[in-house]
């Protein structure tokens, strides 16, 4: 049904009960299809180009050419009633309703234009399981098609991540263990390759420690910010493993060959200040008041022109995009042999056996 003459005039009562200022674009928007469903045509006078408001008013006005009163009229209510009601959506409790379905590993919610994505497994230090190891890819698929500005991952709970779920190597048979690997092998530069494929900005809350992989992509990501409770543990070698998430390239680059052998290979753990000062952190912040610093100065960033985030993001990162599509094929190749090695089978019976905490 069209809309009516008092549906009109309903809706121009209720633009004045907005709270939230709707921005430039759109009030200019609701100016133009107001004039044209009350007057028809732009008939005055054009402005001069040093009169900027009544200039873009009446381009507004112009551009709506010779559409019909009726049709200016009804799209004047229907954009009122989409800003009333995305209005009324966000005065609803935080989180009641941005949380996505689908997801046991994760919580994954929207607001703000952020897409938060949760490690959600706390009495296991968040270690990220096969199942995890899906959820992410696909919240991250989603993420990078979704409307927001940018990604922001983090841990519920005292940790950010433990890595990689050590019972993913429980259950497999001794002769399975090739195939395994070879799987596992592929899952691996599948999920990496979805950081390195990600479109929009991706940012790191890292709230507490940080172990493996969860460390590895950091170098993956556009900014880390740390609590000064976060560590940064990458015991490859104590496992009998190797680097991955493309850090055997990241990290030499990112701190020096140097600092990064002492993580890589012999397993140094950084504290947050150590990880700032060697460039893989972006700022560390005081636990006491790291979350509402670090969400209150994200909530300003998301509210920037999210185009022009997401290109200098990929001219930053584009570069270098085939290069590390090929080291982490190699690196999840080389891991497909550790983890049939002696030395990896036995670290990890040392942690089930409790002989070996990290
Ligand atoms: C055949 C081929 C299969 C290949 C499969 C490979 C899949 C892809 C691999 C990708 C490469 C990734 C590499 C990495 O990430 S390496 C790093 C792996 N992580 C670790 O080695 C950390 C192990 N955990 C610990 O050392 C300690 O738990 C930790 C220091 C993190 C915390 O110690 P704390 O004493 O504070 O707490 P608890 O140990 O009591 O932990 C609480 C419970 O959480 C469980 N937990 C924690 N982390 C892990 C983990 N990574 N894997 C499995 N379980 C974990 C812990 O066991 C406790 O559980 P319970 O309460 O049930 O005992």
């Amino acid at each position: 049904m069209e809309a009516s003459q008092k549906d009109f005039e309903t809706a121009m009562h209720q633009v004045k009960l907005l709270k939230k200022d709707p921005g430039n674009e759109v009030k200019l928007k609701l100016y133009a299809l107001y004039k044209q469903a009350s007057e028809g045509p732009c008939n005055a006078p054009k402005p001069g180009i040093f009169d900027l408001i009544n200039k873009a008013k009446w381009d507004a006005w112009n551009a709506l050419g010779s559409l019909p009163k009726e049709t200016a009229r009804q799209n004047y209510v229907d954009l009122v009633a989409s800003l009333s009601s995305s209005e009324s959506s966000s005065q609803r409790k935080p989180g009641a309703d941005s949380k996505q379905s689908g997801y046991e590993t994760l919580v994954v919610t929207s607001e703000d234009s952020i897409t938060k994505i949760m490690f959600n497994r706390p009495n296991k230090k968040n270690a990220i399981t096969t199942q995890m190891y899906h959820e992410i890819m696909h919240a991250l698929d989603a993420a990078g098609k979704d409307d927001s500005a940018f990604a922001v991952f983090t841990g519920n709970g005292d940790y950010y991540c433990s890595g990689n779920d050590l019972n993913n190597f429980t259950n497999v048979l001794p002769d399975e263990v090739e195939e395994k690997a070879k799987h596992f092998a592929i899952l691996l530069r599948n999920f990496v390759d979805c950081f390195i494929n990600f479109p929009k900005p991706l940012i790191a809350v890292v709230n507490g420690p940080a172990v493996g992989i969860s460390v590895t992509l950091l170098g993956l990501f556009d900014i880390v910010y740390a609590s000064d409770r976060a560590t940064f543990h990458t015991p490859f070698s104590h496992l009998g493993q190797s680097p991955e998430g493309c850090s055997s390239y990241m990290f030499p680059k990112i701190m020096g060959s140097a600092k990064a052998a002492e993580m890589l290979i012999f397993g140094k753990k950084l504290t947050a200040r150590e990880a700032y000062t060697q460039g893989l952190v972006s700022e560390v912040f005081p636990d006491s008041t790291f979350q509402e610093e670090v969400w209150t100065r994200l909530k300003t960033y998301s509210q920037l022109p999210p185009n022009a985030m997401k290109i200098s993001k990929q001219l930053i990162r584009n570069v270098e995009k085939e290069k590390l599509h090929a080291i982490n094929s190699k690196e999840s190749s080389i891991l497909q042999d550790r983890w049939q090695s002696d030395e990896c089978i036995n670290a990890i019976m040392n942690f089930f056996s409790k002989k070996a905490k990290l």
